[in-house]
């Protein structure tokens, strides 16, 4: 970006020629001018470079996003961003007239964009002007092709975009100079030089050179090129490249195409010399005329379109063909003329009335296109052929360039200023580049992207949830086709011919139906996710409910010494005391029970899911030992098992409880799984093992005092009346045997067990990591609970439930289906637990009764 005199260009016009005075030149045009009214001091100058500087750059980053194979594909089937239309002023050198009047000459380009014009003569104020670009009398045609624009726009139409460029000015202004150079050179053949070759033959040398670039980078892209080449004359459309048919070609619409001209006749060709010939040949068909502003004056519009075909494989799906359709159109429009200075008459004047009535039509459209208020309303493309055929370049989905032709000379100062006025306008015209593919095409690509990607997302969902991976293709849960043969299909149905609408037509439903499949699939998916998250949540505080309960009943009877009583009366010898080892559970034949105290914290707590990470199996290292117990993941409990039915009421899967379910809890508990002390657990700090003899003993005198169970151990002390204790001596007696027992083993038991590894260390780290976690009031959680919030996400302050489904994805790798079967494991043991803990309970409730009561047989 480069900026002068207040006036900042684009980037792509930065190198332009530069044909205009500089800034000390400016003063003096301006003091010889008389003009005061804009002149702006330089810090002035400063801020309005600031705020022109920000306008083009935007421009310049809406430029970039356009074009660019990939990025085009991605806004196919999308809206575009909004884009203006371009616009350069050309200024033609004096010609041989204006120069015997001796006219002055009240053009001035300072740079930048910047054009002055000198109205003094006819009595107004010097005006300014910015455009995209402007180009003084000394551009050369090479000058001019190069720094306009028109690249870009070649580039845009090999991508897929309708692209217009058009000349517009009054007659002997140098449109047609512009445009294809001097029609001399059609009229003469000697007069070939290429550096007179206008904007079109440089169009056509540029894009065969950017093809053949492309093919090599892409080798299996395909262009194809066909040309039309049409007159407009008197409000009639002509076929210039079919001259035998001089009939009047109707203008239609439909809602694919927009304007088009039917029966045009739409030659195919493949070399640069073919093309070149389907230029000359419109040419010499042209309607030219002769009148007194200019020579070779024509007298009708003429629109030259190459329309660019491109069929290239999709680079997201190799199997996938798209074919874009882009064009570039160039008009040379006729040139408005004043009757009594041009002196046209008889067929002159008719053509002269109709070229100004189509431009005054134009100048309409542009006037209501460039109006913020009048723009969504009534635009009066209707009015005339030329207006509805540049419908689509203006205020439509084309990307557009128009050069504005003006003199010099004083003497057409008026013109000039009218042209002036309309490339104003035509510069605030806003259009939204869409790149040009088959409706039903662009629908099949935006639907394969979008099967692509509710794919991946169900498949990650399935994954993170721990449901068995879905079938692909399933339509109505039923495969239509196995995927090899689909992708066979699909090929070729899109490599068809493309009057096969039956098949494009049938393939969109397949992928339509698909898509809504998976739409719907992901739906349940998300919502399972939802309630198992929520279950976790509630498993989870149940599960903390009932380690509390059985901690404290399990440290009453630790306590109490009934502890001793009971156990002495187990024939196996287990103890109750969860550090002695193992436990029976009172109402199965399995496996002990191990120890409680690591499960005091639910190792799948979802709280703390954001801390765990756990996401596969096996689970992480530190809670390897507590799930130990596992003979097979759960994963394999599930693996066959097809997407559950969801229940309606409640949105999860209707089996969803019975896979969760475990009827025979300790038929999963196999022995040789129970974790040892060599996996790490002796050292864990579990209040079992915290709870040292003395400390008992404190705590036993301190809930004596109030505990009716001890008024009950005491009064059975006291009177020595069980079995047992008549059997094995008083009560007091054994308690404290026992407890001198228990103590010594375990100082043996921690002696012993120091870690062993650098795995062991861990483990137990993070496990007294865990318990110190566990230290934290659970009221925290507690919000999130009864909210039916996934607690991670209350904590996001203003998250609701209405997250994106990529975020939604993202909370369910911490809730899955592994962590949901862990709780309900742990719950169901828990309530085994407290159920033979009630048990021991009762039995010393029978025992006690009797003693108290004085009944006991
Ligand atoms: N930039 C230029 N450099 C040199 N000569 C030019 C330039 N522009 C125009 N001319 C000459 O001026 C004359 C008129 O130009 P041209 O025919 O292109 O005008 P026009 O705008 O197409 O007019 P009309 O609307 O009547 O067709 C031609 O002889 C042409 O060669």
């Amino acid at each position: 970006m480069a900026s002068v005199g207040g006036v900042v260009i684009p980037a792509w016009q930065d190198q332009s020629y530069r044909n205009g005075i500089g800034m000390g030149e400016r003063t003096e045009f301006l003091a010889e001018t008389g003009y005061t009214g804009d002149v702006k001091k330089p810090e002035e100058q400063g801020k309005a470079d600031k705020t022109t500087r920000k306008t083009s750059m935007a421009s310049v980053v809406t430029n970039s996003s356009l074009p660019g194979s990939n990025d085009s594909l991605v806004d196919a089937g999308s809206d575009g961003e909004e884009d203006s239309v371009r616009v350069v002023v050309r200024i033609r050198p004096p010609n041989d007239l204006e120069t015997n009047r001796k006219d002055k000459v009240i053009t001035q380009c300072p740079g930048q964009g910047a054009l002055w014009v000198d109205t003094s003569t006819s009595g107004g104020r010097p005006k300014q002007f910015t455009f995209d670009g402007v180009f003084g009398a000394e551009t050369t045609q090479y000058q001019m092709f190069e720094n306009c624009g028109i690249k870009k726009l070649l580039d845009m139409a090999l991508d897929g975009y309708a692209c217009t460029a058009f000349a517009f000015g009054q007659t002997g202004s140098g449109k047609t100079h512009t445009i294809t150079g001097p029609m001399t050179m059609f009229e003469d053949d000697t007069v070939q030089d290429a550096e007179y070759q206008g904007l079109i033959q440089r169009a056509f040398l540029y894009l065969f050179d950017s093809i053949g670039q492309r093919k090599r980078r892409d080798p299996s892209t395909v262009y194809t090129l066909r040309a039309t080449y049409l007159e407009i004359y008197n409000e009639q459309v002509k076929d210039l490249l079919n001259p035998a048919d001089r009939s009047n070609l109707p203008v239609r619409w439909s809602k694919e195409q927009g304007f088009y001209v039917e029966n045009l006749f739409c030659p195919e060709f493949e070399t640069i010399d073919d093309i070149m010939a389907v230029l000359e040949e419109g040419m010499h068909n042209r309607h030219v005329g002769s009148h007194n502003l200019n020579e070779h004056s024509s007298r009708s519009h003429t629109m030259l379109t190459l329309n660019i075909d491109s069929e290239m494989a999709d680079p997201d799906d190799d199997s996938m063909y798209i074919t874009k359709h882009g064009k570039i159109c160039f008009v040379d429009l006729a040139g408005s003329e004043k009757v009594k200075e041009s002196k046209s008459a008889g067929d002159a004047l008719v053509e002269t009335t109709n070229i100004n009535k189509s431009l005054l039509t134009l100048g309409n459209c542009i006037s209501a296109l460039s109006d913020p208020k009048k723009r969504g309303g009534h635009i009066p493309f209707r009015d005339s052929k030329l207006t509805k055929l540049l419908s689509d370049s203006l205020g439509g989905t084309g990307v557009t360039l128009m050069v504005a032709c003006i003199s010099p000379s004083a003497y057409n100062g008026s013109e000039t200023m009218n042209t002036l006025r309309y490339a104003v306008r035509a510069k605030r015209i806003k259009n939204k580049p869409l790149v040009r593919m088959d409706p039903r095409e662009k629908l099949i690509l935006s639907l394969q992207r979008e099967l692509k990607r509710l794919r991946s997302e169900n498949e990650y969902l399935r994954t993170k949830l721990n449901f068995p991976q879905s079938r692909m293709g399933m339509v109505n849960g039923h495969r239509k086709e196995p995927p090899q043969e689909d992708e066979a299909v699909r090929q070729t149905l899109v490599r068809r011919d493309t009057n096969d609408s039956d098949s494009l037509y049938e393939m969109l439903q397949e992928y339509m139906v698909e898509n809504e499949n998976l739409r719907h699939e992901n739906t349940e998916l998300f919502t399972s996710k939802d309630h198992i998250q929520r279950e976790q949540v509630l498993l989870s505080r149940e599960n903390d409910k009932l380690v509390q309960k059985l901690e404290n009943l399990e440290r009453v009877l630790a306590a109490s010494p009934l502890s001793w009583q009971t156990s002495s009366r187990h024939s196996s010898g287990h103890s109750i005391r969860r550090d002695s080892g193992h436990r029976h559970s009172a109402h199965s034949e399995g496996p002990p029970v191990t120890m409680l105290s690591p499960l005091t914290k639910s190792p799948f707590d979802p709280r703390e899911a954001k801390n765990r990470h756990m996401t596969t199996w096996p689970p992480s290292p530190e809670l390897q030992p507590r799930m130990a117990w596992r003979s097979t993941p759960p994963s394999e409990h599930s693996k066959d098992v097809s997407l559950p039915p969801v229940d309606q009421k409640k949105g999860i899967p209707s089996n969803f409880r019975q896979q969760q379910a475990r009827p025979n809890v300790n038929a999963s508990f196999p022995p040789s799984k129970i974790p040892t002390k060599s996996q790490g657990f002796s050292k864990l700090p579990h209040k079992g093992t915290e709870v040292t003899p003395k400390v008992m003993e404190k705590k036993k005198e301190k809930k004596a005092s109030d505990s009716n169970l001890k008024k009950r151990f005491i009064k059975l002390e006291a009177s020595g009346t069980t079995g047992s204790s008549q059997k094995q001596g008083g009560y007091a007696e054994r308690f404290q045997q026992k407890r001198e027992a228990m103590g010594k083993k375990e100082e043996d038991s921690t002696a012993s067990r120091e870690p062993e590894t650098e795995k062991e260390q861990d483990m137990n780290i993070a496990w007294q990591n865990r318990e110190g976690q566990r230290d934290q009031p659970i009221h925290r959680h507690d919000n999130a609970v009864d909210n039916h919030t996934p607690p991670h996400n209350a904590d996001k302050q203003g998250e609701t439930n209405d997250a994106s489904p990529r975020q939604r994805i993202n909370d369910a790798q911490f809730y899955t289906t592994k962590d949901s079967d862990a709780l309900q494991d742990m719950n169901a043991k828990l309530r085994a637990e407290l159920a033979d803990l009630e048990g021991e309970i009762a039995r010393y409730k029978h025992v006690g009764k009797p003693a108290q009561g004085g009944k006991k047989r």
